[in-house]
């Protein structure tokens, strides 16, 4: 299969083409433009420059033409050829499924892909391949990491690979959990941020729409989440935007440890626990509709004055605190979450209980605005899909502070327009606007 990449100053958000159509495109640029086709061994890319003929109006076109049929680099004992189905012991597993990680080498993906391994998401029946993508400054701390995965020793990890190239990566991708991403240097101003990281997410985009299953799950870890998922979701057209996640579920983990720990419970008490809104630190830990053993949480927690200063904050904090004593960011909890996530995602919802997840608003009960991507309650049957939860209290405490943080996103929205295919980029974010691990 060949995909092509077309872009020019008229189409700010390229198209990719099928090999289908790309015979057609052809006999069109001969046509009506003056076209030069140049490869650029070793690569697998083509690129094709069309100039524009004096008498004609149309805007320059580049089009790159790239075949999808290499496969990335297996690694080492997972290079071996195997029949699943010839042991006694495989005999009853599942199809493989192939799951890609981006910034593989980096501190959440060394606790991720280990639990991934392990089958904690997947379960005992089901095998899987890791494909990992880096970047040409991490390909030998991947190789590591490869290294690592092959002395470990899992019986379900029959393959890995590793690839500078997302579109190798996310070859028939079923899931991909997005996590590399530039992390905020001092003096970097978020606009700056939400540029250099939406470049990346807006490439990935393009990539899973070429390559990935048309059924992929794709969850987006790096900062910040919300904003870099709309951004993937927008560049990948032919992927359902409702299969775009980005991971709120830490601070959900986090929200149910304070609440436990201020009524004195184990926090496994704690339920129906909802995140609102972005991934930052406008982000809003719901008390109105949590429950503490079964209860709702004011009839456990009788201080509301709490609720809406300390907890809220603390939640909302939680990441620069830790940051603060260990002098990096959240990675075994932030995998840990990831993998509750994903869990969350495969196995039905418990009755009465839900989860929060950063999804796409289009169509949303709540009457948040549409086109972005917000944390909300969600429940699944377990099959990969999710609904809404549609029975949820709102006073005005709550649709004010939902106010706020959807008021931030909009604004980062508006910073990365020119990504997302939606015009000229402006960028007014709200001054106090932070990732939870900034303070
Ligand atoms: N949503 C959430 O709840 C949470 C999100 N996060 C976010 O997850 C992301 C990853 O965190 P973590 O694993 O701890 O970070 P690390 O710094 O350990 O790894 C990040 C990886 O991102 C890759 N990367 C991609 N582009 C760049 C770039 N331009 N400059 C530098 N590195 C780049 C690097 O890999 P390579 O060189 O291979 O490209 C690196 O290995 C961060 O954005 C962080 O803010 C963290 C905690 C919680
Ligand atoms: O700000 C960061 O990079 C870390 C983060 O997201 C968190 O701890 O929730």
């Amino acid at each position: 299969m060949a995909v092509a990449e077309l872009s020019s100053p008229s189409h700010t958000n390229p198209r990719l083409l099928h090999s289908s159509q790309l015979s057609s495109l052809s006999t069109h640029l001969y046509k009506h433009r003056r076209c030069s086709f140049r490869s650029r061994p070793p690569t697998r890319y083509a690129r094709i420059s069309c100039s524009v003929a004096p008498n004609q109006v149309q805007a320059p076109l580049t089009v790159q033409v790239q075949n999808t049929t290499s496969k990335p680099e297996c690694y080492g004992v997972f290079c071996l050829t195997y029949d699943l189905k010839a042991e006694e012991e495989t005999k009853s597993w599942k199809k493989l499924i192939n799951i890609a990680v981006s910034g593989a080498a980096g501190m959440i993906s060394n606790h991720l892909l280990f639990k991934l391994a392990s089958g904690e998401v997947f379960g005992p029946n089901q095998p899987i391949a890791l494909k990992l993508l880096g970047s040409q400054r991490s390909l030998e701390a991947l190789e590591g990491v490869a290294m690592e995965l092959e002395d470990s020793l899992y019986p379900l990890l029959r393959e890995v690979s590793i690839s500078v190239d997302p579109y190798e990566v996310f070859q028939d991708a079923e899931w991909a959990l997005l996590i590399g991403a530039k992390p905020r240097g001092p003096g970097m101003e978020r606009a700056g941020l939400l540029d250099i990281n939406g470049q990346i997410f807006a490439e990935q985009g393009k990539a899973l729409n070429a390559v990935a299953s048309r059924n992929v799950k794709v969850l987006v870890v790096g900062n910040p989440c919300n904003t870099n998922a709309l951004i993937c979701l927008k560049n990948a057209p032919n992927i359902p935007a409702k299969n775009f996640h980005a991971l709120t579920r830490l601070d959900e983990n986090r929200a149910k440890c304070q609440l436990a720990l201020k009524a004195g419970v184990f926090y496994d008490k704690v339920s129906n626990v909802t995140i609102w809104g972005n991934h930052s630190t406008t982000q809003v830990p719901d008390f109105l509709n949590a429950r503490i053993n079964g209860l709702p949480v004011e009839e456990v927690i009788k201080d509301r004055k709490w609720l809406e200063e300390e907890f809220t904050e603390k939640v909302q904090k939680r990441g620069g605190v830790l940051i603060k004593k260990w002098g990096r960011s959240s990675a075994a909890s932030t995998a840990v979450s990831i993998v509750d996530a994903m869990k969350s995602l495969v196995t039905p919802t418990p009755e009465g209980d839900w989860f929060s997840s950063g999804v796409y608003t289009n169509g949303n009960p709540y009457g948040i605005v549409e086109d972005i991507v917000f944390s909300m309650p969600c429940r699944s049957k377990g099959d990969g899909d999710y609904e809404l939860v549609k029975d949820i209290k709102f006073d005005d405490y709550l649709r004010k502070r939902i106010a706020k943080t959807e008021a931030e996103l909009l604004a980062e929205k508006r910073c990365v327009a020119h990504l997302t295919g939606e015009g000229i980029a402006v960028c007014d974010l709200p001054e106090d606007t932070m990732l939870p691990g900034e303070m």
